[in-house]
């Protein structure tokens, strides 16, 4: 659940733009502008649908003829003689497939990036720290022990089960019929060892194999998954949850977690600051501050992921912004989330961003039964996720009585799969003497 396995270095990443409010244009940090040069042939590799008169639309496939690269996120392209911004992410020099294919670059081909990503689960620091993130793991033991009584005689399966927890839980506290594990990891094949060890052979039934090729010899009762990554969605192990409910969870079965959701807050980050950005202001009695828009760069462009956000740095009541019905979600509602949030400010303070977490709830499979709940947020115990946080361009000074309302949207990135970024648009309204009001956007590659 760590994004750096997917931190492809070999990649020139290309951070999403953020709109300058001076110059009102992408990127704002320009290059100069390149002399006019002939304009070069690009293709585009999927849809892309303009928002405002200054950019392009074009569908997959698409010949642009791209005249300048302002900066390396949005490009100057022409489409059949209409010109505007284009996504650079979504544009490939056309005839760089063949390059491509010769360099054995898999990379792209490979828009989920299975191999880091299976091979990131295939050792043991990942799942050593899930393991050991007892708040996560105690939950789905409550689980199971809970609904034991129900779990006897049913077919359970477990999706994505790494070594196996979740269903050795299952075999040790209750007595489904069987329970079908399934890993796409080599840790697989330690899982099945596992399973041995403790004399569950009987019961759980290891599977090597992606949950959405492999072949059960039957329908399950319960589909079980501990799926969720930063922000809830990234990695986006979500659709395969989602397939395999669809192909294998019977008419009237059961999914754990039964539902989702993303919460936001809009908080202080005052260490995070001062560690980050206030530092250059005077070290060793030096000026750094030339640093400071490059820090910013480096520092505030994408999301801070396992921050730990103190219950006092909420500046506001938090607010639940995406509901997931695990039952009724479908794969395509993953493509755009939206939500929205109206905060009160509760006490003065300075608004350095947002912080994200998210809640899963185990519904029981006995009527009228208690719900288990798992919740990452500052007022539950650490998980090993943690929290989210998305710092602004500019802190805002805020008082009590102000409010803070806008929107969030989770886009997933149409090419790499496992990757969105997180746009988030407010309006900061004070009642003070004077009535004025701040707006501000920042989109968040997450991490591509
Ligand atoms: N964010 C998380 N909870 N990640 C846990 C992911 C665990 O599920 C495994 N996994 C993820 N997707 C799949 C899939 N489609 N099929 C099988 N195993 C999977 C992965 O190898 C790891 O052991």
């Amino acid at each position: 659940s760590h994004p750096t396995y997917l931190l492809n270095p070999t990649k020139n990443y290309r951070y999403k733009p953020f709109k300058c409010w001076s110059c009102k244009l992408y990127g704002c940090i320009m290059k100069e502008d390149e002399d006019d040069a002939s304009p070069e042939e690009y293709v585009a590799l999927c849809d892309f649908t303009g928002s405002g008169s200054d950019q392009l639309s074009f569908s997959s496939g698409d010949k642009l003829l791209v005249h300048t690269k302002p900066s390396s996120d949005w490009w100057w392209a022409e489409l059949q003689g209409v010109t505007g911004y284009a996504p650079a992410s979504y544009l490939q020099p056309d005839g760089a497939e063949e390059e491509e294919e010769e360099e054995e670059d898999t990379s792209l081909q490979d828009p989920w990036q299975d191999e880091e990503y299976f091979g990131s689960y295939g050792t043991l620091k990942l799942h050593l720290e899930m393991l050991s993130d007892k708040t996560r793991t105690e939950a789905y033991r409550q689980v199971i022990f809970s609904n034991s009584a129900s779990l006897r005689n049913k077919v359970v399966m477990d999706l994505g089960c790494g070594t196996g927890i979740i269903s050795l839980f299952c075999a040790q506290l209750a007595q489904p019929s069987v329970v079908y594990a399934v890993e796409a990891s080599s840790m697989a094949a330690y899982t099945r060892q596992l399973v041995k060890q403790n004399g569950y052979e009987e019961v759980v039934v290891v599977l090597q194999g992606r949950a959405e090729e492999i072949e059960l010899p039957e329908q399950v009762d319960v589909l079980v998954s501990e799926w969720m990554g930063n922000c809830l969605l990234f990695e986006f192990m979500v659709e395969s949850v989602l397939l395999a409910r669809d192909r294998w969870l019977r008419e009237g079965g059961v999914i754990w977690p039964s539902s989702a959701a993303l919460t936001l807050v809009p908080c202080q980050a005052d260490s995070y600051f001062s560690e980050k950005m206030a530092f250059w202001e005077q070290p060793y009695g030096l000026d750094f501050t030339p640093l400071q828009p490059l820090a910013h760069q480096e520092f505030f462009t994408k999301p801070k992921f396992s921050h730990l956000i103190e219950p006092n740095d909420c500046l506001s009541a938090p607010c639940d912004v995406i509901c997931l019905n695990m039952y009724t979600l479908q794969v395509k509602d993953l493509e755009e989330m939206n939500g929205q949030f109206h905060f009160c400010v509760e006490k003065p303070g300075v608004f350095h961003g947002f912080t994200a977490w998210f809640t899963v709830h185990f519904k029981s499979l006995e009527e009228g039964g208690t719900t288990v709940e798992l919740n990452t947020g500052p007022n539950s115990e650490p998980t090993h996720w943690k929290q989210t946080l998305f710092m602004l361009d500019k802190p805002v000074s805020v008082c009590a009585g102000d409010s803070i309302s806008g929107t969030i949207l989770l886009r997933r990135n149409p090419v790499w799969r496992r990757h969105m970024t997180v746009t988030l648009n407010w309006n900061i309204s004070s009642t003070g003497e004077t009535d004025s009001s701040q707006v501000g956007t920042k989109t968040f590659p997450m991490w591509r």
